[in-house]
């Protein structure tokens, strides 16, 4: 049988993007209105920010993680580490992480990679794959908390597996689409029931 190969994004899965930017931005601008977590809804946090104070200037939200260190110093998605090095080791199974650089690309780019180092260790560093656009990338899975993944491929290999994320919790999913609610969950069982499609 061939392994099932697996990419697994980072941002909202394995990095705690939306944390670290409210904790940023409070700090930054302690007397401006913000979006809690459990209010968040949409995958932009611009948009939503936006929404909230309209006068925002365009690079308002955006020089918040543009900055130095945004990206080096997300803090792991509580059990995200664990479960990588587990499935990393499985026999048959093939792990890739496929993330998205934003486009102020400086920091980001050179940053994530030393996360990944950091926090995975250079064997993960082999294995990272950043494209803006996920779906010319071929797998059987891929986990990532953006609902909607679009490019031009309309057809991906990939079945997503949207992971929970505080923007997403709320987003109803097309009967046919599947959740990991977090690392917790079961998502060997995923991977097995790929390999016995
Ligand atoms: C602008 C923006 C980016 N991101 C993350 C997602 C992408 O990383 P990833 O593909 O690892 O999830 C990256 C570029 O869009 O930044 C958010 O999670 N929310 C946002 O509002
Ligand atoms: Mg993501």
């Amino acid at each position: 049988m061939p392994p099932v190969r697996v990419l697994v994004d980072m941002d909202g899965v394995l990095a705690d993007f939306e944390a670290s930017f409210l904790r940023l931005y409070r700090s930054r601008h302690p007397q401006l209105p913000y979006v809690a977590l459990d209010e968040r809804r949409g995958f932009s946090v611009e948009a939503q920010y936006r929404q909230l104070n309209p006068g925002l200037a365009a690079d308002f939200v955006r020089n918040i993680y543009g900055s130095p260190n945004f990206f080096l110093d997300l803090v792991p998605i509580p059990g995200a580490v664990e479960a990588m090095q587990e499935m990393f080791s499985l026999n048959e199974t093939e792990v890739f992480i496929c993330t998205s650089p934003i486009l102020k690309y400086e920091y980001c780019v050179k940053e994530k990679y030393a996360w990944v180092e950091k926090h995975l260790g250079p064997q993960f560093v082999q294995r990272l794959v950043m494209s803006r656009d996920k779906t010319i990338v071929s797998a059987d899975l891929l986990i990532d908390d953006k609902v909607d993944i679009k490019g031009v491929e309309p057809n991906p290999s990939w079945e997503h597996i949207v992971f929970t994320c505080w923007h997403n919790r709320h987003t109803e999913l097309e009967p046919h689409r599947r959740r990991l609610e977090s690392w917790s969950d079961d998502w060997k069982a995923i991977i097995d029931g790929k390999r016995r499609e």
